[in-house]
This record gives C-alpha cells, structure tokens and sequence, in this order.
C-alpha cells in the first residue's frame, strides 16, 4: 500500500500550505465567450443514476457537435461513449467513487482500471473527504494514489473534493493530497451534495495547487456568466450538465457583440 506521510507530518504539510497562501487574489484569463476554446473547457456531464441510453447518446452527439472537452458519464456508460465519439476529439471521462467517495480503495481502482481499459481518458475520482474531515490524511492519500496507480499519466486524474462539506482548512488538506498523489486537477464538487462550485473555493484550490495543478470547477454551472466567474477565479475545466444551454446563450452573446461591433463600425468586422 502506498504511503507518504503521517498524519502528522501531513498535518504540517498543510499548515506550511495556509501559510504560504498568496493575499493578493489573482484574476485569471478567459477564452473568448463561444469560441472553440471556451467549448474545450466543458466536460459534458449526465450523472444521474437514471440515465437512460437514448439520454447518454444525446450527449455525445452534443459533444460531438459543440466540440466540448469531454463526455463524464458512470463507468457502466463508458463502453457506450467510447463507441459512439470514436473518430471525434472528445474525451471520455468516467467518475470512481461517485458520489459518496466512501468506497474502499480497492472497488475505486478497480474501477478505474475498468474504465481505462475501456477506453475513458480522464477520470474524475471522489475523496474519501468523510476520512479527510477526520484528519487521516494519510489514509486519504493512499485512496487517491491507488488510483493513479492504475492510471498513470496521459490519464487525466481529478479529485472531486466536495468542497460544500468541506471548511477552507480541510480545501486546503484536500488539495495538497492530491497533488501528492500527482493527480492533474482537483475539481470542487459532484453536483449531488449540497452546494456547487464557488468562485471563494476555486481562488482558493488554485491559490493552493499554482500551476502543479489544474481546477475544475462542477455543480451549479449554469450560465455563461457562472463560467466566466469560475475562470476568472483559476478554473481551467468546467464540469456541467447544462453545456448545451451554456453554448447556445455563448453564441448569441458573440452574434451580439458582433452585430455591435459593425454598428460601431469596428475594424475587422
Ligand atoms: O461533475 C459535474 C456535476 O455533476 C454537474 O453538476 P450540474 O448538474 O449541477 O451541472
């Protein structure tokens, strides 16, 4: 089993970590609204355990055609995605754990090892934030390294921290696990316990993780303005079952801003 650090020595991991936050807030760049770019920070997501497949089909071809990030769906979905978006550059990400992040270390790589052999590319894991809000943070390491053990690097690795049941002092626990567990992002929330992504907690995973890792803000991300926030604050991914809304309000805010532009007589349009 893999270990690193006690709790102890863990825990003065994390305080060196608080103390070394930056006080200035950083504001991050966007991608244009409706470009291809801010498409490719979307992973469309359908999670629901109801799922149907005519529901899971209609998100690849949604994919497909806003050319978003990824698809991230369950693992009993993956098969499915994998058939439908082969010879599309969307990415199939599969969540472990979801949503309780309780399961033994073992289903979730298990699990992951599933999915990656199935094809899926990205994973997005749940923290066992039940043992991180106890302070075992070593045994919360060991979940989330027993899962980049079986998916290594190309295989996108996000750790969903559930930052609704989390204070900022275990955000800032819960990040620095999993950057030692050389995971590539951590991501706010499953979007089924309590409340979503906020602007307060992504400034803060980022301010924590700096460019050692990415952010993916999820739960709650409605609105082109909600990603703009989230981007602003340091999200890189957005995690969201509302993409096509999200897209469709983007391309009629560019057609504004176009139909503006030439209104003003603006060069180049
Ligand atoms: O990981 C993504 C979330 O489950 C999506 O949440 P949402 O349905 O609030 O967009």
């Amino acid at each position: 089993m893999t270990t690193r650090y006690t709790d102890e020595e863990w825990l003065d991991h994390i305080n060196q970590a608080e103390k070394d936050l930056p006080n200035t807030p950083v504001i991050f760049k966007v991608p244009d609204v409706g470009t291809e770019a801010f498409a490719k920070t979307i992973d469309h997501t359908l999670l629901k355990l109801d799922a149907t497949k005519e529901q899971i089909d209609a998100i690849c071809e949604e994919a497909t055609r806003f050319d978003f990030k990824s698809v991230c769906v369950r693992l009993k979905w993956v098969d499915r995605v994998v058939h439908s978006l082969r010879g599309s550059s969307v990415d199939i990400a599969c969540v472990v754990g979801f949503h309780e992040g309780t399961q033994d270390s073992a289903e979730k790589a298990a699990d992951a090892k599933t999915a990656v052999d199935a094809g899926a590319t990205e994973l997005d894991m749940v923290m066992n934030y039940e043992l991180l809000k106890q302070k075992k943070y070593s045994e919360v390491y060991t979940d989330v390294a027993a899962v980049r053990d079986v998916a290594p690097y190309p295989i996108i690795l996000k750790v969903i921290l559930e930052t609704s049941q989390l204070s900022p002092r275990e955000i800032v626990a819960g990040c620095k696990i999993a950057e030692a567990a050389k995971a590539d992002f951590v991501k706010t929330s499953t979007g089924f316990n309590g409340k979503g992504a906020t602007q307060e907690n992504v400034r803060l995973m980022k301010s924590v993780v700096g460019d050692n890792m990415k952010v993916k803000a999820s739960g709650g991300v409605k609105t082109v303005n909600d990603c703009i926030a989230m981007m602003e604050a340091g999200a890189e991914r957005i995690g969201a079952s509302s993409g096509v809304g999200i897209m469709e309000e983007a391309k009629s805010l560019r057609k504004q801003a176009t139909r503006e532009a030439r209104m003003e007589g603006v060069e180049g349009y």
